[in-house]
């Protein structure tokens, strides 16, 4: 009792208390800083420098509470946002937990396309977006009159966990689950035949949280960390001769910061350059005639405010 009283007043944030987005996202709230200590068992943990109550909950219940204001904002997959069609606003995408809802079959077996499994056994743990997905397939194979009249022919069945398992076990024709690296469906023996979306983790906030501007300082927080893992700062010497080959390479988020070197004629770069090309930048502005090029990390971000 005494917990619940102390929630009065702080805004609820709902965290994945296991699987797949439980470390990401904890590391996020770390780069936050927003600190916390998470007593055993406990599903509800106080901040200590901040007026926010951590709340530790599967991840596929996070959009149904947020969605229905008991928390204000909540980190899950898109996935689990569409599944329990809820009115929550998906406010960023937060980089991990990537991986696509597939329709599975076994490999060896003779479906090869989508519309084979209409009228069979679906097992999945995403009844909603398989429903609509086999519905479509119903409708494009027997028009969407006879399909309201007559109801849908595919049976969609929900397993909790293990879905890749149903089809071995004979309880499904076929599946719809995520796929990541292919690992857990290729172990099945199982092959994917086609998508019915791709996913991520992402921050979702009530249509009216407690305290907007607490929201919204978390959100430029989160941002600021998810920037920083997405650049590097790119740094270098060049002939300001070439200067405007420079910028066409490194053009910065905004601009690239130029300041005069000492020696005549030479001037300093600063860029911020997207991790996943580095790189390829590096080769080019070698190429281009740079010197000392530095590729310094990032820890923190704030892009300021529009
Ligand atoms: N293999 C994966 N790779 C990336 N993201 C995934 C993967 N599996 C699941 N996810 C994402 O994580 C969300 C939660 O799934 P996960 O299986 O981790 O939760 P859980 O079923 O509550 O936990 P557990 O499987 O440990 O019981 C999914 O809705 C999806 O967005
Ligand atoms: O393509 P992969 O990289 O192998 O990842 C896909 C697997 O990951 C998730 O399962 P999880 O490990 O959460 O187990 P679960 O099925 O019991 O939920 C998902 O349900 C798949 O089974
Ligand atoms: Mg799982």
């Amino acid at each position: 009792m005494e917990l619940v009283n102390s929630l009065d007043g702080r805004l609820l944030m709902a965290v994945p208390k296991k699987g797949r987005l439980h470390e990401a996202a904890l590391t996020l709230l770390q780069g936050s800083d927003i600190q916390f200590h998470r007593h055993n068992r406990l599903d509800i943990a106080l901040c200590h420098n901040l007026p926010i109550a951590l709340v530790f909950l599967g991840a596929a219940d996070i959009p149904v509470f947020v969605g229905e204001g008991r928390c204000d904002l909540g980190i899950t997959g898109q996935d689990q946002v569409a599944e329990h069609q809820i009115s929550v606003e998906e406010i960023l995408e937060l980089g991990f937990g990537k991986c696509k809802l597939q329709v599975q079959v076994p490999a060896n077996g003779p479906i090869k396309d989508p519309k084979e499994l209409v009228g069979k056994n679906v097992v999945t743990s995403f009844t909603h977006l398989s429903r609509e997905y086999f519905k479509s397939l119903e409708v494009e194979l027997y028009g969407a009159e006879a399909v309201e009249k007559n109801g849908m022919k595919t049976v969609m069945k929900y397993v909790g966990g293990s879905v890749e398992a149903a089809c071995a076990l004979g309880v499904a024709d076929g599946i719809v689950d995520l796929v990541e690296s292919g690992e857990t469906m290729k172990a099945a023996g199982l092959a994917a035949i086609s998508t019915v979306m791709t996913t991520e983790a992402v921050l979702i906030r009530s249509k009216q949280p407690r305290n907007p501007q607490l929201a919204e300082l978390i959100l430029s927080r989160i941002k600021g960390v998810i920037n920083a893992k997405k650049y590097v700062l790119c740094s270098y010497n060049i002939p300001r001769t070439l200067l405007s080959v420079v910028h066409d390479i490194t053009p910065g988020k905004r601009a690239p910061t130029i300041t005069s070197l000492e020696e005549e004629g030479w001037v300093a770069v600063q860029a911020m350059v997207e991790r996943s090309r580095v790189a390829s930048v590096m080769d080019q502005l070698e190429e281009a005639g740079a010197h000392d090029i530095l590729v310094l990390q990032i820890s923190n971000s704030r892009a300021g405010k529009d």
